[in-house]
């Protein structure tokens, strides 16, 4: 079970204090592990951590699109994920959330909302843009195209009924930017995968650049429907990165 793999950690790189190294018994007692994750090996987990999605949108400002990123890989694919929004603002006051998925499991820390059915929204990078991607963009027609900062700010626009699809056809996103959002999305029954409908691996041994774009849709959006229409310009612009 995950809860009894015990990580290696350089523990004299964090303080002592910052370790959590026993499972939430309670949490345990009350959620059974899904039954595939039941016999894991340590070697199995890969973890890919970015500790601040959104770079370009810190530096200007845009700091609810700002996330930590922790996402869990197992023989290669994106299991498991967290999405911490460090200065997201709540009605209540509160600031901060954190959002978690599990495949085969479910997501907690957010109520997902569906996109509108009569609009069809789609959001992309603000500050990465070229032809490409443009291209892309334009091959779907859609009613309106969200141009935000954030591999992980994405995903959660896409929870939140802000957009359907997520459309990036360039090369600029690397394994952590992914594998959490990746396990997130897809365990609200959504998808993520390159631009030719392909999953990243995110296996120990992977190379660090999602050479061939990024690709999300949500819960109820047909992802062949969306991959269909890419135009094969871009899908060999992406095969050849
Ligand atoms: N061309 C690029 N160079 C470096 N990082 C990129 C590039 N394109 C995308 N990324 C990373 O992917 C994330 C999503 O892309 P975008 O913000 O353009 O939609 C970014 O937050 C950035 O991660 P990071 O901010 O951690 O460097
Ligand atoms: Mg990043």
């Amino acid at each position: 079970m995950i809860s009894k793999l015990k990580p290696t950690v350089q523990r004299n790189a964090v303080p002592d204090d910052w370790l959590i190294t026993e499972s939430n018994t309670e949490f345990l007692e009350k959620h059974k592990c899904p039954e595939t994750l039941a016999d894991l090996k340590e070697s199995d987990v890969v973890i890919w951590v970015d500790p601040l999605d959104g770079t370009s949108e810190y530096t200007q400002g845009f700091l609810e699109r700002v996330t930590v990123l922790i996402g869990i890989a197992i023989n290669d694919r994106a299991v498991a994920g967290v999405i911490h929004q460090p200065y997201y603002k709540a009605e209540s006051g509160d600031v901060g959330r954190t959002i978690w998925g599990l495949k085969g499991y479910g997501t907690g820390g957010i109520l997902p909302v569906s996109p509108p059915s009569d609009r069809f929204l789609v959001t992309t990078t603000r500050s990465h843009s070229n032809v490409i991607v443009q291209s892309a963009l334009d091959a779907l027609a859609p009613d309106e195209v969200l141009r935000v900062g954030g591999a992980g700010y994405k995903v959660l626009q896409l929870l939140e009924g802000k957009a359907h699809a997520y459309v990036f056809a360039s090369a600029g996103c690397k394994k952590w930017d992914t594998c959490a959002p990746e396990a997130v999305l897809e365990a609200n029954g959504g998808t993520l995968t390159d631009m030719l409908g392909r999953h990243y691996r995110y296996g120990k041994d992977v190379r660090f650049p999602n050479s061939s774009g990024v690709l999300g849709t949500v819960a109820g959006v047909s992802h062949d429907d969306i991959l269909s229409k890419i135009p094969d310009s871009v899908k060999q612009a992406m095969k050849q990165d």
